[in-house]
């Protein structure tokens, strides 16, 4: 049993499910996911996930070519519960129940999210992922990430994506850029740190939810962060 985060939340985003590919999911990255997943279930700690769904759709974009916002964005809510079905499918390959929970009413496909609900799921050990965002246009899965974590009562969100952590200026932009280990909201919401949207970062402060974000390519990552070790990432903790 982990003695650091009895309940997690990861987000990862749609756009790392892609691997080698320039659209849609590569089944090797799908695989090797689920398989850290899968292995922090099996350690007894309870974990939730979110995935975003900008491998397929983004509404912004969607949006710029002329579709109706409104449309676009439930357009990328969409296209994240393909990103839950496909990683759903992944982790009940390896013998572990998984269950979808969507925000947007897909009766055939997963049930209607309800935070009691999910809290009661991982509680009997089934890894809940929760898709279509928080059901409405205009937000990302970073923020559905955050309301979730808060909601399901987690012990820490953690944000996969492709850069090791949170800089001082965007790290693809600025080869200078210097990485964080640790800071605070403020800080972080104040310098407008990009790495994840303002509203998320806003609702982690207010409900003092900590957020730790790190590199999903570096393997084993998230088994050594749930375990309290070290790993090239940055920890934000409420003030
Ligand atoms: N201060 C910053 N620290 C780290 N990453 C940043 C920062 N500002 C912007 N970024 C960018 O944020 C991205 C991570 O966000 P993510 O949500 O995974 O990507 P996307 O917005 O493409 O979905 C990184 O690829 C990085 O380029
Ligand atoms: O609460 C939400 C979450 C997501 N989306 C839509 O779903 C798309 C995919 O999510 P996101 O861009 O956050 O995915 P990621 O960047 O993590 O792959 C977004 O662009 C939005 O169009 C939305 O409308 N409401």
């Amino acid at each position: 049993m982990n003695q650091n985060y009895k309940r997690i939340l990861l987000k990862l985003s749609g756009e790392a499910l892609m691997g080698q590919y320039e659209f849609g999911i590569d089944s090797d990255v799908l695989a090797q996911t689920a398989t850290e997943v899968v292995k922090q279930q099996q350690s007894g700690t309870q974990v939730a996930l979110v995935i975003g769904g900008g491998n397929i759709f983004r509404g912004a974009g969607l949006a710029q070519g002329g579709i109706d916002r409104v449309s676009a964005d439930q357009m990328g809510m969409l296209a994240t519960v393909m990103n839950a079905l496909a990683m759903q499918d992944a982790i009940k390959k390896q013998g572990v129940n998984c269950r979808v929970m969507s925000a947007l009413k897909i009766d055939q496909l997963g049930e209607e999210y309800s935070a009691l609900k999910a809290r009661e799921f991982l509680s009997e050990g089934e890894v809940v992922i929760f898709a279509a965002g928080t059901g409405n246009p205009y937000f990302t899965t970073d923020t559905a990430a955050s309301l979730r974590a808060i909601e399901i009562e987690a012990d820490l969100l953690l944000k996969a994506t492709k850069v090791d952590g949170i800089y001082d200026s965007d790290p693809m932009k600025n080869p200078d850029a210097k990485r964080y280990d640790q800071l605070g909201f403020d800080e972080a919401i104040a310098k407008e740190l990009g790495v994840m949207d303002l509203t998320a970062m806003v609702l982690c402060r207010e409900n003092k939810m900590p957020l730790c974000v790190f590199n999903m390519f570096e393997t084993g990552a998230l088994d050594k962060i749930v375990n309290g070790d070290k790993v090239s990432g940055t920890l934000v903790i409420p003030e």
